[in-house]
């Protein structure tokens, strides 16, 4: 039934208003992980039937040596010409591994610290040519290696398997480690909503918030209590907060002096925070205190969508913007004083071409361009295409937050924005944000995971 599942997720789908989505990955063990997580959570009020995969590769249909309850080992073999050893499993399928790979990941006490879960061999101990003395299935089903110098290694069936070279098995665990496979959305996304304080008590809302933040892009949070403070505690939830010259929270007000166009009353372009540094904060929390009475509306884009919308539309466009390097700027004093730099792609690609971080705010863009004079125009064209393709109504998600509310996304894949508000003297807008990274978030999510899952 899940294997099904997986083979529709090859299927280029986009979230719309109308489908019900659940998160359906699968890890290497057949059964649903990620998945059911979202689905059977009490708080994410799951108004989607079929979250799919989009702009990465989804699973091919799994060789059987990817996949499977966990079968034991029917026999070993090594294969001294290849320096591989033949795993074969009961059932059906077999895994290779390479001697060194092997003899490197020996989980004995001498070669693991298991306090740390660590590796204590070093490089320096480690033959990279070593041959096996003899090797064979144990009474308990373990794989038992004896090396040369009779060193005995001893692999768990399920751990081995896990870790099976096939381009299956690989793609798999990797997905189930780093959840990459995002769904698409527009201006149709109903975004994903749950209740503030079941996500921070309940570890079954808080796992499907991550999981709908890691593949969605953006979760609403709702019923957060009306005072400064929330997003520092949401933040504890996940582990720790991301400081920047902002502070570790920072207050989003119509500010005289403003060290930042976000610290006025002034519309905001679309745009993601911080490219002036060079690492941009992976996740934003804004929490709303006071909404203005007219305007300050939020806008927000899938900015990993629009540019592969791009890359077929206009591909000079999306080469420009994935290889010029742009300049940005931050100057002022809050935290304490600061004078940023950096030099960033507005469209990051990963080494397979895949777009992993969009770093673009009109406003930290330096005046300082760093190309020589014939590319200046082509740059510009390129911009200006990218951002017109966001702006378009069927592309750009609308939304006014009240107070409670508190918005989570992810800010390496969202462009987000304001329109101008009316600032009263008597009632003024006031939004209350914090950074994360997605080192942090992941682990969390990780845990979480495996907490209620008890999957590993
Ligand atoms: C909201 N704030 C001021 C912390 C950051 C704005 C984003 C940016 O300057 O790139
Ligand atoms: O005021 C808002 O709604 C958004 C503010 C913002 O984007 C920012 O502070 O960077
Ligand atoms: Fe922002
Ligand atoms: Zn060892």
């Amino acid at each position: 039934m899940w294997t099904t599942t997986i083979a529709r997720c090859t299927l280029p789908t986009m979230l719309k208003r109308s489908s019900v989505l659940a998160c359906h990955v699968l890890r290497a063990g057949g059964r649903p992980g990620w998945a059911a997580a979202i689905s059977s959570s009490p708080s994410l009020h799951l108004t989607w039937r079929q979250l799919r995969g989009h702009g990465t590769q989804a699973p091919a249909p799994l060789a059987s040596t990817a996949l499977g309850d966990s079968p034991g080992v029917r026999q070993v073999r090594a294969l001294e010409q290849e320096r591989l050893l033949e795993v074969e499993w009961e059932g059906s399928g077999q895994s290779l591994y390479p001697y060194t790979w092997l003899r490197d990941n020996c989980q004995c006490p001498l070669c693991t610290l298991q306090s740390a879960q660590a590796r204590s061999l070093l490089l320096s101990q480690l033959d990279i040519h070593t041959g096996v003395d003899r090797v064979q299935v144990t009474d308990n089903n373990k794989v038992s290696i004896v090396w040369p110098d009779q060193h005995t290694s001893e692999f768990d069936p399920e751990w081995l398997r896990k870790r099976c070279f096939s381009p299956a098995a690989r793609q798999a665990l990797q997905e189930e480690l780093f959840l990459n496979e995002r769904a698409y959305w527009d201006s149709e996304l109903r975004i994903p909503t749950a209740n503030f304080e079941e996500v921070l008590h309940d570890d079954k809302a808080a796992l499907a918030w991550l999981l709908a933040l890691r593949r969605v892009g953006i979760v609403y949070l709702k019923g957060a209590p009306v005072e400064q403070g929330q997003v520092a505690r949401l933040s504890q939830r996940i582990g720790y907060l991301r400081l920047t010259f902002y502070g570790h929270t920072w207050q989003v007000q119509d500010k005289s002096q403003a060290n930042n166009v976000a610290y006025t009353s002034g519309k905001l372009g679309l745009h993601t925070d911080y490219p002036a540094l060079h690492y941009p904060p992976g996740v934003q929390f804004l929490h709303c205190l006071s909404q203005a009475g007219e305007g300050g509306e939020s806008e927000a884009v899938d900015g990993f969508h629009m540019a592969d919308q791009l890359r077929r539309e206009d591909p000079e466009a999306f080469k420009t913007l994935t290889s010029l390097r742009v300049d940005f700027t931050d100057t002022g004093s809050d935290y304490c004083d600061f004078m940023v730099q950096s030099k960033n792609h507005i469209i990051d690609v990963d080494s397979d071409g895949r777009v992993v971080r969009i770093n673009y705010n009109n406003a930290t863009r330096d005046s300082v361009l760093d190309l020589p004079l014939h590319q200046v125009q082509a740059f510009y064209s390129s911009l200006k295409a990218y951002v017109q393709l966001m702006t378009r109504p069927e592309n750009m998600l609308t939304y006014k937050m009240e107070p409670g509310d508190l918005v989570t996304f992810d800010n390496w894949r969202l462009l987000h924005g304001r329109k101008s508000f009316q600032s009263h003297p008597d009632r003024v807008r006031h939004l209350e944000g914090a950074y994360l990274d997605w080192d942090e978030v992941m682990s969390r999510l990780r845990i979480l995971c495996k907490s209620v899952h008890g999957e590993s």
